[in-house]
This record gives structure tokens, sequence and C-alpha cells, in this order.
């Protein structure tokens, strides 16, 4: 399969309580290569009470992993970083074979994700307390933080791995347990993971991965009384119902959801650098991740050498499978994907957008679309209003900096932004302006495991990596001893 050198890596059944399970009602989910509509694997959907028994294993293995010192859990994680880096080979095949993205990406996503488990097993040492005066002679207080205790996640398909240990590496190292599902599209790499942790000792029913019918496995995570916190990462929309449906049991919540990102050329910008930036900010991916730019908004004054250099930069792009060492833009995920990235074309068109290149699906087999640049782009277009979480670049001109200001925060999104200028009193203006949780200047990437990622109004809640992340699977105690 694809030359995966360890084949066990290749797992096809769920993990629950360091077992590997099938579902006990026969039912199953197929995964697919997107890329040439081959069936890749079949995986198990487990039952209701299979869901429950993972939670109750997660449960059960709570306290022996809470008792372990910081330092024994540091261990513990690094050697499942050493493995994951020693199979990462494997691991980034195993990713492009079930969600497209060239192999080159899907390494590059697994040395990221990797970096989370090595910076939280660090973390996991520094997990400090404080002391307080007392508010009376006889009164001595302490705070202390300890693990929130059984955690799930709930992880999307874009980045199938560093999703999951962007929840699980800060989870596992603050002494909770977790309960993994991942997205029906990516199975495979959630259950590599699996794998690696379990040769890395990390102990039975700390780390899970279930695999079911998303809404009922959800359902069952929310509504869980042992469960006491939920990550979730995916769109919007799914983030809103569970967050509903977490309310009745009152867990800690972290969502990283949708995004909307602008992307804005001021004048005075190094246009060679911004065209760079924009390609990297736009086509990761196929333009598939929360923090792509969605809108590229460019100043009136270099509009025509930008447009004219950025369609060059796009038209060179090549388009195909990921295991073709030229492939820069992988397939997206699936129909309803091209189908959203046709409708988002048609619209704009409809509005006097003018298509550059691009602007069509490539082939019939495999879900490829084209690089697509649209300029003459409008606010009331949907390339403006909705994520398009495709490879489509559409270029709005901007004449001054309130103007774009304005224009950039128009949506209800507030996740990533980007913007190239020189000037430094305008870039302090600018960044403190935009209503975005992460801003990028002189730069299209911005993840990295030292800083807090995350957003603002609908694009979530809480943040991960940095030393803010481990604070999300804490929780406070105040203790007031009367001496
Ligand atoms: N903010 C971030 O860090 C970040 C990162 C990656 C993706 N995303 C967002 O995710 C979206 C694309 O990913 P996606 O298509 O997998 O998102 P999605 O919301 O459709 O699915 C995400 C996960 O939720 C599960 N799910 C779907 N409906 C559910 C329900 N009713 N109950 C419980 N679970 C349910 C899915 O099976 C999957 O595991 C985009 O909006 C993108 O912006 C955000
Ligand atoms: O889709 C967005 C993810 O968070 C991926 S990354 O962190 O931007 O690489």
């Amino acid at each position: 399969m694809h030359r995966v050198q360890d084949a066990s890596l290749f797992r096809q059944q769920a993990y629950v309580n360091g077992q590997w399970i099938d579902g006990d009602l026969g039912f199953t989910q197929d995964v697919i290569n997107p890329a040439t509509n081959e069936l890749v694997a079949c995986v198990p959907q487990l039952s209701e009470s299979q869901v429950h028994s993972a939670i109750s294993a997660a449960q059960q293995a709570l306290a022996p992993w809470q008792a372990l010192t910081a330092k024994a859990r540091q261990q513990i994680l690094l050697k499942w970083h050493q493995l994951i880096l020693q199979h990462s080979d494997d691991l980034a095949r195993i990713m492009t074979l079930e969600q497209g993205k060239p192999l080159a990406e899907a390494q590059a996503e697994v040395n990221y994700g990797a970096s989370f488990i090595e910076w939280f097993a660090e973390e996991a040492k520094r997990v400090y307390g404080e002391t307080i005066p007392g508010h009376q002679a006889d009164k001595r207080i302490t705070v202390i933080k300890q693990a929130v205790g059984v955690t799930a996640a709930i992880t999307p398909w874009n980045f199938p791995l560093a999703m999951i240990t962007r929840k699980a590496a800060p989870a596992l190292a603050a002494g909770c347990s977790m309960i993994v599902k991942p997205a029906p599209q990516t199975p495979l790499t959630a259950l590599a993971l699996a794998e690696l942790a379990h040769r890395a000792g990390i102990p039975n029913g700390v780390f899970n991965v279930v695999i079911g019918e998303a809404k009922k496995v959800g359902q069952i995570l929310c509504e869980s009384h042992q469960v006491r916190k939920l990550s979730f990462t995916g769109s919007t929309a799914v983030g809103v119902k569970l967050m509903q449906q977490c309310a009745p049991t009152v867990k800690k919540l972290s969502l990283e959801l949708g995004g909307n990102a602008p992307f804005i050329v001021f004048n005075d910008a190094d246009i060679e650098a911004a065209v760079t930036g924009a390609i990297q900010a736009k086509f990761r991916n196929a333009g598939q991740t929360c923090v792509c730019a969605n809108r590229i908004y460019v100043q009136s004054g270099i509009i025509k050498q930008f447009t004219s250099k950025f369609v060059k930069a796009v038209t060179a792009l090549n388009v195909g499978d990921g295991f073709d060492v030229e492939t820069d833009i992988g397939p997206l995920i699936n129909q309803d994907a091209v189908d959203k990235a046709k409708s988002h074309i048609a619209n704009a068109l409809s509005f006097n957008g003018k298509v550059l290149v691009g602007g069509q699906p490539l082939t019939d087999s495999g879900h490829f679309f084209a690089p697509t640049v649209i300029s003459n782009c409008q606010q009331n277009m949907l390339v403006a209003k909705e994520e398009t979480f495709g490879p489509i670049a559409p270029i709005f001109e901007f004449d001054d900096e309130a103007q774009v200001i304005e224009m950039a925060n128009d949506t209800d999104f507030g996740l990533a932004a980007y913007f190239y200028a020189n000037d430094i009193s305008l870039v302090y203006r600018v960044s403190e302006a935009l209503e975005f949780g992460m801003v990028g200047v002189n730069t299209g990437l911005i993840s990295t495991e030292v800083a807090p990622f995350g957003g603002i109004k609908s694009s979530g809640i809480g943040r991960e990596g940095s030393r803010h992340g481990l604070d999300e699977y804490l929780e406070m105690k105040y203790v007031c001893v009367s001496i």
C-alpha cells in the first residue's frame, strides 16, 4: 500500500483500552483516496455501548496516569514523539492516501504534529501553582492546578495528525485521559498514531480512538458526565451544535472553528514577498486550511503589479496526485468541496468578477480543482462572506487603511489575518485593529507549537499550543488552611 514500510501501522480497527476492536454490530465505513476515488480501507463503526466502554476505560486509566510524576509522563510522551518521527515517512504516506495532500505537506504535518508532543512533554513539568498572603492571620492560601480528567476530542480531516496531537499532547501531559473521534474521511492516520502511542507505553485507556457515526458518537461524548472536557476542531456550524450539547454537563470547551482570513497588501509592501506569502497562505493543502487566505485585498497603487506576478505564480502550480513529487496542489477532499468551489466562482462571476486563471475542476476522476484567481471582487460575493475551503484566490481592490480594516473585519469569523507592509506605525495600527486571534505580518505561515493558536467570534474559544494550551486541560483549585 503505497510502500508503507511498517504494515502494522496500517490499522483498520478502533483502539479502545489498549485493544484493537471491530464494531460489535458489524457496521463499517469506507476510506476513499480523494485523488483516485479508490477504496483504501474499511474501518468499523462502533456501537453506542462500545463508545461508552471507551469512556469507562478512560475513566479507569485516569488515577494511575495522574499519579505518575510529570517527569514520568514526559518520558512516555517523548517516546511517542520519537516513534512518530522515526515512522514519519509511513505516517505521511498513510495521510496522503486518505487525505490527498502532497507528500511533502504530509511530512511537514507529521513534524508539526510531533512538535506539540515534544512541547507539552516539557510543559508538563511547569504546571506551577501559587501562594497568596492570607486574608486573616491564621489563614494560609495556596492555589494548585490539577488535570481536568477524562477528555474527548473531535477532529477534522484536513490535518488528520496535527489536529489530534495538538489536543492529545497537552491533555496527556496534564494528566488527563482522552477519547478521540477522528473525521470519517481520515481515520487511518489517527489509528497509526494510536499504534505508536501503544508502542510508546501510553497506558491502556489513556489514549483511545473511536470510530462511528459522528452525530451519535458526539452525542454520547457530550452527554457523558464522566467526560469533563470536549476539544473540537471543525466547522463553526458543528462547533455550535457541540457547544449546545455540552451545556447540560457544563464541560470545559475548546473550539477551533472556521475562518475567513483577509490577506492585505499595502502600497509599500515588498510585492515579491507578498506574492510568495499569498501563495503559501492561500494554496497550502489546496486551500483547505482554517487559516487560509480567503480574501486578498490589494491597495490600488500596486494592484496591477501584484496581480500580474500573483497570476504568474499561480499558473506555475502543478495539480496532481499527492504521491507525485511534482505535485503542488492535491485533490479536494470530496465532490461537495468541488461543488462549493464551483458555486463560489459562479457567484463571483454573477457580480462581475473576472477569472484570470483556473476556474474549473480539472478531471473526471479524483477531486482535482484548478488553482483559480478572480479579480474585481466585491464584499457582497460568497468568496467574501463564506469560508471557501478551496484553491480560489479572490482579489479585492482598496484605497486606504481605514477602508481595508472595515472590509477585513466585515465577517463573523476571527481566526487568522495577514498583511504585508513596511511602515512600522501602520504595522502596529493594523495589527491592533484587525479583529482576529492571530495576525501574520509579512508572512503567510503563522502556525507553530510555541504560539497560542486560536480565534475569536465565530472562529472559536480557547487556544492550542504555547504555554497557554496546557491550561485548557487543567482546573485551578484554591486551598485555604486555618492554622
Ligand atoms: N480552527 C482550526 O484550527 C481548524 C482546523 C481545521 C479545520 N477547521 C475547520 O473545519 C472545517 C473543515 O473540517 P470538517 O469538514 O471536518 O468539519 P466538520 O465540522 O464537518 O467535521 C469536523 C469533525 O466533526 C465531526 N462531526 C460532524 N458533525 C458532527 C456532529 N453533529 N456531532 C459530532 N461530531 C460531528 C466530523 O465527523 C469530524 O470528525 C472548516 O470549517 C475548517 O475551517 C478549523
Ligand atoms: O486548518 C487549520 C489547522 O489549524 C492547520 S495549521 O495549524 O494552520 O497548520
